[in-house]
């Protein structure tokens, strides 16, 4: 397969200066896998990436939470790509559920921001999942395919994309998906890269789980062969977060 795993940990809106010292001490003294067997990037609040970025071992890479659609300017409160790239931070999330519901961002809003910071230099964990209701109704994959073709439509290289399926339902609640429906989902966003992009894309492009993951759990999904990784939120605030590290090994 060759894909490497891949390990983010979005610390969300958390963080007083002392717990920031006190995780980066974790992640600087954890036993960790090699960086030829797993990538792990951290994303801090923004007023935490610079002395983040400065106080972690160098195997460990640092993500923005967000940034702006385009090129900066007069756009209050927004951070932009270009301001990303000149600290030197490697990685953004962009598209996380909680953003889509608390603040609108569409598919199409999402796919403009991925786009963007594509091209100035960003890699780009992109989030996508479905609602309970919508996997009720039995519309996952249509939810998740709509939001996976409004990136598609909007970029060629997907080699500095890394996608984070995060159902809804699993995030904040201890509801951690199944191996098997984290797999199902995984296999079929495989598929419609596939048969919508190439199958090369396909074949190297890590798709990661998000929701609920812990020390505890993440062995049994890391063990299923379309789960490349995770994108973990509470974890990654505690010592367990070098466990999931770990997982797949
Ligand atoms: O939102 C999440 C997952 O959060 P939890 O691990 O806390 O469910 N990752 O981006």
């Amino acid at each position: 397969m060759g894909r490497k795993f891949f390990v983010g940990g979005n610390w969300k809106c958390n963080g007083t200066t002392d717990q920031v010292d006190k995780i980066v001490k974790i992640l600087n003294e954890g036993q960790i896998a090699s960086t030829d067997v797993v990538e792990v990037v951290v994303s801090p609040p923004y007023v935490f990436l610079p002395v983040v970025k400065s106080q972690l071992r160098p195997e460990i890479q640092v993500a923005a939470q967000n940034c702006w659609v385009k090129k900066g300017g007069a756009f209050t409160g927004e951070v932009s790509a270009e301001m990303l790239v000149n600290l030197g931070v490697p990685w953004v999330i962009l598209g996380h559920s909680e953003r889509r519901s608390l603040l609108g961002e569409s598919n199409e809003f999402v796919g403009d921001k991925v786009a963007y910071a594509l091209s100035q230099g960003l890699k780009v964990i992109a989030c996508v999942g479905e609602t309970l209701e919508q996997r009720e109704s039995g519309s996952t994959m249509d939810v998740v395919a709509a939001q996976t073709k409004a990136i598609a439509e909007r970029i060629k290289d997907w080699t500095n994309v890394v996608v984070a399926y995060e159902p809804v339902w699993a995030i904040g609640t201890g509801k951690v998906a199944t191996p098997a429906q984290a797999q199902e989902v995984h296999e079929e966003l495989r598929k419609w890269l596939a048969a919508n992009v190439s199958a090369e894309v396909a074949e190297s492009t890590r798709i990661i789980y998000g929701g609920s993951v812990t020390g505890a759990n993440c062995k049994e999904l890391a063990a299923k062969p379309d789960v490349d990784g995770f994108l973990v939120g509470g974890a990654s605030l505690k010592p367990e977060f070098i466990d999931i590290i770990n997982s797949a090994t």
